[in-house]
C-alpha cells in the first residue's frame, strides 16, 4: 500500500527529538559519544569554524546571554505572563522539553525606563542568530529565458465567428485583440482538429478554447436542447478553477441562451447536481473524481452526444493519479459519441501529458507560443510535446527573486515581508504558498493574532495600512472556499495564505507578489504558482524561499530556463525597522553605524519570534495547533519526488530549527507517535516493532505518484476519490484531512 509506505517514510526518519530533562551526569564515554554526535551534526547543519573563532564565542557567550535576557517579552503581560521560556545554549536550548509554568524563569523587574516602551518583563529568548547554517552565494546560472509575445494586433473580428459572440467578447469580456496563443489556437480548434496547447501562464488558454466552443455549439442546426445533455466537457483539476471556467463559460453563452452551462465539483450537494443534470447540461466543467462519481451513480447522466473533451491543465490532472478517471470517463464518452475534438491545455508540457496525448488524441495539432515559434503549429503525432519539456516559458514582466533563509528564521521573514509589502506600502496583494492545510491555518491564527495592530493602538511614525489575511485550502468548507475565492478576487490589497490548491489556473486580479514560503515540487509546479501574477502582460513579482541547504534548487529551475535574482534576508527583515511595536531594547537612533542598524534589526527579529512563541505556549490548544501544523509540515516535506530528493530531504531538516519556525520553543517530543503509529516512534507496540522490521513494500509507479504527489491531496487539489476512500477506512488522521479535501 503506497499510504503504509508513506507513513512508514514520515516517521521513522531519522527526526533526533533530545531529551534534556532529568539528565544524570554523563560518563566519559557518553560525553565523547555525545560531542561526535554534536560535530557530526555541525557539519551538516552549522558553517565550519575556526578554533580561534570558536574560542571567541566561548569568550563571549557570556555577554550574548546578558545581551538577550535583556529582549523583551510581549505587549501583553498579563495575557502571557505563564509563558515558558528556555535559555540553552543553541541546539540544547531548542530541544529541551517545554518548562512547566512554574519552572519558568523570569527576570526581577527593571526599572520602568528599561522596560522599552511596550512595557514587555524580560525574559530570555533564544538566540535566531545563532547556530545557522552559512547562506552561502548562490548564483542563478545564466540561462536564455524563454520568452512569449503575450499580444498580437490581431483583432476577433478577424475570425469567422458569430457577430453576438465577437460583441460579447469585445462589451462583456472587454477583450478586443486575440492574444498569441488565442490566434494560434482558435483557427485549429474551429477546422475541427485535436491540439495540445502550450502557452506562459496568463495568457488566455481558457478563451483560446472558449470561443470555439461557443461557436461550434451555437452553430449547431437544430438548435441544441437541454435534453442534448453534455457537448462539450471541461476537465480541470480543482473546485476553484470549475467555478471560474463555468463563469467564463456563463458569460461566452449569454447571447445563446438556448445554450445551458453547468458545473461539477466536489463538496457540493451531489443531489442539488443530479437534478441539474436530470434538467440537463449542454457544456459541462468539473472535476475529475466528481465527474467519475456521477458517471457510476447517475442515470441521468448521458454522453452520447459528446463533441468536445477539453482537459485544463492537462499535466496536473495526469500527475494526480487520475489515469484511472480518465479512463472512466473516457470510456463514458467514448460509448456512442460522434467523432469529438480533444484539447489538452497547459503552460507547462511534461513527459506525462505526451503519454496522455498518445492515448485519447488523434494526430493532435501541437501549439506552442514561444517566440520565434511562429512556425510550430504543425501536426504532432505524439512525440512532439516532449520535445517542449525541458524549458517552460514564464511571463516577461516577472521580476523572480529568491531568499536563502535559515530554517529558524523563516517565521519572522515571511511577516517582515508581508508586513513591508502589505503594511508599508500600498496597494499589494500577495499570494503565499504553503505546504500543508494545517500551516495555513496555524499561520493565519498566528499573523492575525501578533502581526495584525489591534484598533486602538496606531503606528505613529509611518503610514500603514491594515493587513487583511484570507485562506484557501482542502480542509475547508466548500461554501468558505468559494467565498474566499471571490472575496480574494475583489479586494485591493491582502494577503492569502494557501496551499496548492491555488496554484492552478486561477485568474485572481492585480496580485502583485507571489511568495513560496515552502518550495513546489517540481519546476512545473514552481511556474504555475509563480504565474498567479505577472498575467495578461501585466507587471508581477515572486519570491522563492530556501533553506542554505536547499540552494541547489535554484540550479534545478535554471535547468528549466529559469532565473532568479537574489533578494538578502537581513534587507527583508529591516523591514522591521519602520515597526515600532517590535523595537529593540535600547533607544534606537537612525545615525547609529550601520553595525548598529544591524544589530536593531536582529533585536526586532528576535522580539518578534518571542511574541510568536509567547503566543503559541500561551496555552495548551494553540501550543497543540503549532505541532500539528509542525508535523503536517514534515510530512508534505517527505512527498518531494526522488528526483529532487537531494535537495529536499528530511534528512537535511534540523528539527528544533524547523519548529522554531512554527513558533515552538523546543522540538515536540513525540512527534511521530502522536500523528500515527509509527513503528519507529511506539516503543511498545509489538505489532509495531515487527512491522519496522519488515522492509517496505515495493510500491508500483502509480503508488509512487501518488505517495510523491500526496502533499497536493492534502492541499485539497480533487484527488481520485476511491483511492481516498480506501485510505480513510485504513488510516486515521491523514486520510480523514485528505478526504475533507475531495
Ligand atoms: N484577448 C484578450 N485580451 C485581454 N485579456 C484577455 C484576453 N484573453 C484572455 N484575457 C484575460 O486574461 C486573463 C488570463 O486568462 P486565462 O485565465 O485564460 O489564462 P491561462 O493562459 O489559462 O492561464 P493559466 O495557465 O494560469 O491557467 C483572464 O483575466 C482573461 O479574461
Amino acid at each position: 500500500m503506497a499510504e503504509d509506505g508513506l507513513m512508514l517514510n514520515i516517521f521513522s526518519a531519522p527526526v533526533k527529538i533530545q531529551k534534556t530533562t532529568n539528565r544524570r551526569p554523563l560518563s566519559t564515554a557518553e560525553k565523547w559519544a555525545q560531542k561526535k554526535r554534536e560535530s557530526k551534526r555541525k557539519a551538516v547543519f552549522e558553517p565550519q569554524e575556526s578554533s580561534a573563532s570558536k574560542q571567541r564565542k566561548i569568550n563571549q557567550t557570556g555577554q550574548q546571554h546578558t545581551h538577550e535576557k535583556k529582549l523583551q517579552s510581549p505587549r501583553s503581560p498579563s495575557q502571557r505572563s505563564n509563558n515558558t521560556d528556555t535559555e540553552e545554549n543553541g541546539d540544547q536550548r531548542e530541544n529541551s522539553a517545554v518548562k512547566s509554568p512554574s519552572k519558568v524563569k523570569t527576570f526581577p523587574k527593571k526599572a520602568p525606563e528599561e522596560q522599552g516602551d511596550h512595557g514587555r518583563p524580560f525574559i530570555k529568548t533564544s538566540s535566531l542568530f545563532r547556530n545557522n547554517p552559512e547562506i552561502p552565494d548562490v548564483l542563478s546560472p545564466a540561462v536564455t529565458q524563454v520568452k512569449e509575445k503575450v499580444f498580437t494586433s490581431n483583432s476577433f473580428e478577424e475570425l469567422d465567428l458569430h457577430p453576438h459572440l465577437v460583441a460579447t467578447l469585445n462589451k462583456v469580456l472587454n477583450v478586443t485583440s486575440m492574444t498569441s496563443v488565442q490566434k494560434k489556437t482558435i483557427p485549429v480548434l474551429m477546422s475541427g482538429k485535436d491540439a495540445v496547447v502550450r502557452s506562459q501562464t496568463g495568457s488566455g488558454k481558457t478563451l483560446a478554447y472558449g470561443i470555439p466552443v461557443v461557436q461550434f455549439l451555437q452553430a449547431i442546426q437544430p438548435k441544441v436542447k437541454r435534453s442534448d445533455g453534455p457537448l462539450a466537457v471541461v476537465i480541470v483539476p480543482t473546485r476553484e478553477l470549475a467555478l471560474q471556467s463555468f463563469q467564463m463559460f456563463q458569460k461566452l453563452l449569454k447571447p445563446f441562451t438556448w445554450i445551458v452551462p453547468g458545473v461539477l465539483m466536489g463538496g457540493e450537494k451531489r443531489k442539488a447536481e443530479k437534478a441539474r443534470l436530470r434538467k440537463g447540461i449542454n457544456v459541462l466543467i468539473s472535476t475529475p473524481g466528481r465527474l467519475v462519481d456521477h458517471i457510476k451513480n447517475t442515470l441521468s447522466i448521458a454522453f452520447s452526444s459528446v463533441r468536445w473533451l477539453i482537459l485544463d491543465e492537462a499535466d496536473r490532472i495526469l500527475d494526480l493519479g487520475f489515469e484511472k478517471d480518465l479512463t472512466v470517463i473516457l470510456n463514458a464518452v467514448n460509448t456512442t459519441g460522434p467523432e469529438r475534438q480533444n484539447v489538452l491545455l497547459s503552460a507547462t508540457i511534461t513527459e506525462g501529458l505526451s503519454r496522455l496525448a498518445s492515448i485519447s488524441m488523434k494526430e493532435p495539432v501541437s501549439i506552442h507560443v514561444s517566440e520565434g515559434s511562429e512556425e510550430t503549429v504543425e501536426a504532432c503525432p505524439q512525440a512532439a510535446p516532449e520535445a517542449l519539456s525541458d524549458s517552460y516559458a514564464v511571463p516577461e514582466r516577472l521580476q523572480q527573486h529568491v531568499v536563502l533563509v535559515p530554517s529558524k528564521l523563516h517565521l519572522v521573514c515571511l511577516a517582515a515581508f508581508i508586513l513591508a509589502k502589505c503594511k508599508f506600502e500600498q496597494r499589494q496583494k500577495l499570494i503565499v504558498f504553503i505546504s500543508s492545510c494545517e500551516a495555513v491555518e496555524f499561520l493565519l491564527t498566528l499573523f492575525t493574532e501578533v502581526l495584525c495592530e489591534k484598533p486602538s493602538t496606531t503606528s505613529t511614525k509611518h503610514t500603514s495600512t491594515s493587513l487583511n489575511f484570507y485562506r484557501l485550502h482542502g480542509n475547508m468548507r466548500q461554501e468558505d472556499r468559494t467565498e474566499v475565492f471571490q472575496k480574494f478576487s475583489q479586494c485591493k490589497t491582502g494577503i492569502l495564505l494557501c496551499t496548492d490548491v491555488a496554484a492552478r489556473g486561477l485568474d485572481l486580479p492585480q496580485v502583485t507578489w507571489i511568495v513560496q514560503y515552502n518550495p513546489p515540487v517540481s519546476a512545473a509546479e514552481y511556474v504555475h504558482r509563480v504565474g498567479r501574477t505577472a498575467r495578461i502582460g501585466a507587471q508581477g513579482s515572486s519570491l522563492l524561499f530556501l533553506t542554505p541547504s536547499e540552494t541547489a534548487f535554484v540550479d534545478v529551475l535554471a535547468n528549466h530556463n529559469i532565473s532568479l535574482s537574489k533578494m538578502k534576508m537581513e534587507d527583508i527583515l529591516s523591514a522591521l525597522m519602520k515597526d515600532e511595536r517590535f523595537k529593540g531594547r535600547g533607544k534606537w537612533d537612525s545615525k547609529k553605524s550601520a553595525a548598529a542598524f544591524e544589530q536593531e534589526v536582529r533585536e526586532r527579529a528576535t522580539v518578534l519570534q518571542t511574541d510568536f512563541e509567547n503566543y503559541v505556549h500561551a496555552n495548551n490548544e494553540s501550543l497543540q495547533t503549532a505541532k500539528s501544523a509542525l508535523q503536517s509540515f514534515l510530512r508534505a516535506y517527505t512527498t518531494y519526488p526522488s528526483s529532487l530528493k537531494h535537495i529536499f530531504h528530511i534528512r537535511s531538516l534540523h528539527l528544533g530549527h524547523a519548529a522554531k519556525s512554527f513558533g515552538l520553543r523546543d522540538a515536540p517530543q513525540g512527534l511521530g507517535s502522536s500523528i500515527s503509529a509509527n513503528p519507529a516512534n511506539s516503543k511498545d507496540s509489538k505489532k509495531s516493532k515487527d512491522k519496522a522490521k519488515r522492509p517496505p513494500k515495493k510500491l508500483t509507479a502509480k503508488e509512487r505518484v501518488s505517495n510523491l504527489m500526496r502533499s497536493e491531496y492534502l492541499s485539497g487539489i480533487d484527488g481520485a476519490s476511491k483511492s481516498k476512500k480506501r485510505r480513510k477506512k485504513k488510516k486515521g488522521q491523514a486520510e480523514e484531512e485528505q478526504s475533507a479535501a475531495e
